[in-house]
């Protein structure tokens, strides 16, 4: 098993750019399905999630080619097959979202449970509810489930929460289906509105894009296309908290400021600050990071909600730049029962930080952080990377193991960030 060795506690310096969004690109992957034509998908991140619905896509029958470096070709023409393959399944989140396409192109799909982070439980009922509306009859077992449907038929949603997966899985089975749809408390985040605009290039007619309420009419079939997916917006706000905690300087070229917004409000509450130049986002080096308090002296919150929220990917990181500001903070992470409990490991490394339970914890800054040679598991992907800009603001050695997390979401990080002068090898 291979383990990420780092020895912390130097600046870094230099530019890099963000890969792909993620969580753009294995929506996008899946809309592929829905037409018979070629999509070619530019800036598709080398990342290990992408490379396990590469294979499920392949396992359907779905011809892949890589044109040119990070782009892409995809051709479902020949898909026939209605039930993708279990084990590739069970490994990533957005294998259900594959259920929409299937439906809509072959009447039928049978998926087991999805994988992805175990950090919560991770409800699928809006997606359930959406498909179900638009005319599908859903079988759920302990272990798959069986959707079935004659067509596919446009519907007035109103999605029971703001379901990321659940909007987009909406998206997808109403793009084909007979007549319009609206889809009302809608997700919107930047990886929604990817899939919108990337669907509206092949043929798709959907308005209110980037808001919580999106109408789809129902067209007949798709063409071919390309698309270019957009910067992941939680690797850039990575790199902000990793600039903060070692003193770098970083320039993160492309990293569409206007999607920080509220990243900048969140790091703002622990001192954190960054200039905009152009599409680049600047952190500067030496940053004195101080919780700012709430009026009255009072203790600020940081905490997570839809977009355009504080992303609830980005609490792990928030976290430990917490650890380094002086004051007294608390992290509310609204959204996922059990995002935090890795917060034992920053303990560990010397963090003052009180769980107060599988929600809320409360930091007061700063540590010294020391390494862990012993070893930190990286439990999901945020929290990997949590831990690793952790292990590199530390003084001395550490190990992090079951990197194949952070590696589901970050590409060839080891590389990019020795480039910059981290200390870190892949062992
Ligand atoms: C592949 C992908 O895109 N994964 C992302 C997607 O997961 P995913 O689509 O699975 O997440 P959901 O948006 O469905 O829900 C996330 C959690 O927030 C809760 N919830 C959601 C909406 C709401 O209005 N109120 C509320 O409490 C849900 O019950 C759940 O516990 O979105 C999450 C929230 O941004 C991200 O963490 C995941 O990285
Ligand atoms: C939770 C995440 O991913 P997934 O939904 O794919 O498990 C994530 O990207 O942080």
């Amino acid at each position: 098993m291979e383990r990420f060795v780092i020895e912390g506690g130097h600046r870094l310096n230099g530019t890099i750019t963000p890969a792909g969004n993620k969580n753009a690109a294995l929506p996008l992957l899946a809309a592929a399905l829905l037409t018979d034509h070629p999509v070619t998908l530019h800036n598709l991140p080398r990342i290990g999630d992408v490379g396990t619905k590469l294979a499920l896509l392949q396992k359907l029958g779905v011809s892949v080619e890589q044109s040119q470096g990070t782009s892409w070709t995809l051709h479902a023409a020949g898909v026939g097959d209605t039930e993708p393959d279990a084990t590739l399944a069970r490994k990533i989140r957005t294998s259900i979202l594959l259920a929409g396409p299937l439906l809509a192109r072959r009447g039928a799909v049978r998926l087991p449970r999805p994988g992805g982070d175990m950090i919560g439980r991770r409800r699928l009922d809006t997606h359930f509810l959406a498909l179900q509306s638009l005319g599908a009859s859903i079988e759920v077992t302990p272990t798959e489930y069986v959707l079935r449907a004659d067509r596919l038929r446009g519907t007035d949603l109103f999605l029971d929460e703001m379901s990321v997966t659940g909007t987009e899985q909406a998206i997808m089975g109403a793009v084909l289906a007979e007549g319009d749809t609206t889809i009302c408390n809608a997700a919107s985040e930047p990886h929604v509105q990817d899939l919108c605009h990337c669907l509206n290039q092949l043929g798709a007619k959907i308005e209110g894009i980037g808001t919580n309420m999106l109408t789809i009419t129902g067209v007949s079939a798709l063409h071919g296309g390309e698309y270019t997916i957009g910067p992941d917006f939680m690797e850039v706000a990575s790199f902000i908290g990793l600039a903060a905690v070692t003193g770098s300087a970083l320039r993160i070229a492309g990293a569409r400021p206007r999607e920080h917004r509220m990243s900048r409000i969140a790091f703002g509450k622990l001192g954190v600050r960054w200039q905009d130049d152009g599409e680049d986002i600047v952190v500067p080096p030496d940053q004195e990071l101080h919780v700012q308090e709430d009026a009255h002296n009072a203790i600020p919150k940081i905490d997570s909600a839809p977009w355009p929220g504080f992303n609830p990917d980005l609490i792990s990181i928030a976290l430990v730049v917490a650890t380094q500001a002086r004051g007294t903070v608390l992290i509310h992470e609204k959204m996922f029962e059990s995002r935090l409990f890795f917060v034992d490991r920053l303990i560990s490394m010397g963090a003052k930080i009180v769980l107060c339970d599988p929600h809320r914890a409360v930091v007061v800054g700063p540590s010294p952080l020391y390494g862990e040679p012993e070893g930190l598991p990286s439990p999901d992907i945020r929290a990997g990377m949590a831990l690793l800009i952790a292990a590199l603001c530390a003084q001395g050695r550490s190990v992090i193991h079951n990197i194949g997390q952070i590696d589901r979401g970050y590409e060839r990080i080891e590389q990019r960030l020795q480039q910059l002068g981290a200390r870190i090898e892949r062992v």
